[in-house]
């Protein structure tokens, strides 16, 4: 996987071979790479439009591999002040998880940029998200020399055209960042349906003060969770979204083996 550290034994120049893979700190699947301290997770603000679903399935697989994210939200310049409003908010509720996030006045404005920058300098970074979010124009305003290609929207679909094919891991200034191919869907978890609160920050700090231990937050009494999600300080979309694929998980076929 991009990522991989190996030991490696030059024969001549630059080739030779690979002796062995050291053991790897940590993986994604989507996108495939190894060995990773933080993620931007590049989020459109529109086109295409806003998914808190599919965010909180990529903040959750970066909590499940333990890499930090850093939330990126593009194309603010195209809101309307009505739609800018309603994003703010929801920007603040993920400050509140608490998570990074970085959401530009004006789009690449040089105080987001600093930001972004000053975030990712001697680490080793990807850059994540739906396929037309912006991954490779916020490189490009990061580091002009990268020259990355990027693609149009889809009129029609409302989506971008895949224009970044593989991972590739590149130098910007003091760190390393991954630009990666996006998606258009995301995979199920492979976690148990019990371990899902665990990968809510804030459900996880919550959920000490629960009546039950191991309460999962759905129909037990007593759930500071739920009655945080009632005053207001627990968004009420993750909590939405944490029950659809609590539902999902728990009712995915399990896998039989001879
Ligand atoms: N108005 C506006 N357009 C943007 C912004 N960021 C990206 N775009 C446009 O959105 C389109 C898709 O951008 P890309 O950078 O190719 O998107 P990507 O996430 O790398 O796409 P894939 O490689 O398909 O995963 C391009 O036409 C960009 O010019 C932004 O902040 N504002
Ligand atoms: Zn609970």
């Amino acid at each position: 996987m991009v990522g991989d550290d190996v030991e490696f034994q030059i024969e001549d120049g630059d080739k030779g071979y690979i002796l062995s893979m050291l053991p790897r700190k940590n993986s994604l699947v989507r996108p495939p790479i190894a060995n990773i301290d933080q993620a931007i997770v590049a989020t459109a603000a529109v086109q295409p439009e806003f998914s808190s679903n599919l965010l909180d399935r990529q903040l959750i697989a970066l909590e499940i591999s333990g890499i930090t994210p850093i939330i990126y939200f593009t194309k603010t310049d195209l809101l309307t002040d009505q739609q800018r409003a309603h994003l703010e908010t929801i920007a603040k509720g993920y400050r509140a998880v608490p998570y990074e996030v970085i959401f530009p006045e004006q789009a690449f404005d040089p105080s987001s940029l600093d930001q972004l920058r000053q975030l990712f300098a001697g680490k080793e970074n990807v850059i994540m998200g739906q396929t037309g979010a912006g991954k490779s124009t916020l490189l490009n305003h990061l580091a002009p020399e990268l020259q990355l290609k990027t693609g149009e929207i889809s009129a029609a679909l409302n989506r971008g055209k895949h224009t970044t094919r593989k991972v590739a891991l590149l130098q910007v200034n003091d760190g390393l960042i991954a630009d990666t191919p996006g998606f258009s869907s995301y995979d199920t978890l492979e976690i148990d349906y019990r371990e899902l609160a665990n990968y809510f920050p804030e459900f996880k700090r919550a959920a000490v003060k629960c009546r039950f231990r191991g309460c999962v937050h759905v129909n037990e009494p007593d759930c500071e969770v739920k009655r945080q999600v009632s005053a207001g300080t627990i968004m009420k979309s993750r909590y939405a979204n944490y029950l659809q694929l609590y539902t999902d998980i728990r009712n995915r076929k399990p896998i039989y083996k001879k």
